[in-house]
């Protein structure tokens, strides 16, 4: 029996996944709300507005009805940003089976509710979600270059049904039962990816970017303990790895930002330049804004710093000296043990 694969947003994500799906003999159907993006993935082959130099499997057609690409779809991957997500799935409603499998594969926390995007989606009366996360450019995986990347569910069939469709001689797929994890993971490295873009703007160093990112995971563990997630999941893919990627390439959007914001460009400047989501932004938001109307005594100081430089028009040199500066501490305080010294 054929089967029918959605992918919900034609940017450049959502793209590189239709595509790498196609590739894989899976019939795609790829919902952009651009007319153009449409015509020219039907007539051309190619998406002209976020990969024009790329040809895309013929395999891959496009509409802009989404209600009429959801029709008899078995599987559905959701690629718009995190506060996109809402409206999207209002509009699913009643024409996706509450069992359906949808993969999510955005990365962010809506700044509203708080809520990752498989929890809104569930919210939505749709339980069987997979997360689909990790250190994946969509640049990279359009060249087909090696590329590890992690299926996370509570079914354990529905992350070995993705593992299974997504899989490839360049796409590794892992599965991990902690779609919390894999998924805060995923959100929270933008906004240490735009801290090390401003570090990067401001001429700082190799060093700077290592104490970032390596103090950056120490930060996110610390929200993903609290939300009851794994520690062991952010020392994978969807954790490190993508921390890793992000922090380090030219292709990060949030760190192209970051760069911007470093270089003395407004925020509204930055974003134009980059020209596409930037979803450290209104994560760092998110969480602030959390931490804040929660009254939680959690310890986020480079996302505090973030959102201030963002949102207060701090001055990135004085948020780096106040992060210097800050009381001296262990470095891992959770096994801060006086035994361990030679006193
Ligand atoms: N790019 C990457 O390498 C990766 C991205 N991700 C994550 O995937 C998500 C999407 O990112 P990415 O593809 O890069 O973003 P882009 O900016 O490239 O594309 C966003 C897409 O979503 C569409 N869109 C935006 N709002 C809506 C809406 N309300 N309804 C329908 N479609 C909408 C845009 O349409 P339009 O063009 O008309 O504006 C565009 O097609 C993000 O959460 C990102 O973190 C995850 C892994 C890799
Ligand atoms: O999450 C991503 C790659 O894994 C995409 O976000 P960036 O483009 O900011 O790195």
């Amino acid at each position: 029996m054929s089967s029918k694969i959605t992918v919900i947003g034609a940017g450049s994500w959502g793209t590189a996944l239709a595509n790498l799906l196609a590739e894989n003999g899976e019939e795609v159907q790829i919902y952009a709300r651009d007319q153009k993006v449409v015509n020219s993935i039907n007539l051309e082959q190619k998406n002209s507005k976020y990969f024009p130099e790329y040809r895309l499997n013929s395999k891959l057609t496009a509409i802009n009805d989404l209600n009429q690409s959801l029709r008899d779809s078995d599987l559905i991957v959701i690629s718009v940003p995190t506060q996109a997500l809402t409206g999207v799935l209002s509009q699913m409603d009643g024409f996706v089976d509450s069992d359906t499998i949808i993969v999510s594969t955005a990365k962010g926390i809506d700044e509203n509710t708080f809520k990752t995007n498989s929890q809104m989606i569930k919210e939505a009366g749709f339980e069987n979600v997979v997360v689909l996360s990790g250190p994946t450019h969509a640049e990279e995986v359009m060249e087909k270059l090696p590329t590890a990347i992690v299926s996370a569910a509570d079914n354990k069939e529905s992350a070995e049904k993705v593992q299974d469709l997504f899989m490839s001689k360049y796409f590794r797929v892992y599965t991990n039962p902690d779609i919390k994890g894999v998924e805060l993971g995923g959100a929270l490295k933008n906004v240490i990816a735009v801290a090390s873009g401003i570090c990067d703007g401001l001429d700082f160093g190799d060093n700077t970017r290592a104490a970032l990112i390596t103090r950056g995971l120490n930060e996110m563990s610390r929200f993903v303990d609290f939300h009851g997630a794994s520690d062991l999941t952010l020392s994978g893919l969807s954790g490190m790895g993508d921390l890793v990627v992000t922090c380090t390439s030219m292709h990060s959007r949030n760190r192209r930002f970051g760069i911007e914001i470093g270089r003395g460009k407004s925020m509204s400047e930055a974003k134009q330049v980059v020209n596409q989501v930037v979803e450290g932004v209104k994560t760092a938001r998110a969480i602030y804004k959390w931490l804040d109307l929660e009254d939680i005594d959690l310890e986020m100081p480079i996302t505090r710093q973030v959102y201030q430089v963002l949102f207060d028009k701090k001055d990135p040199y004085q948020a780096v000296e106040e992060l210097m500066l800050r009381s001296k501490k262990h470095e891992m305080e959770s096994i801060v043990d006086n035994s361990l010294w030679n006193i």
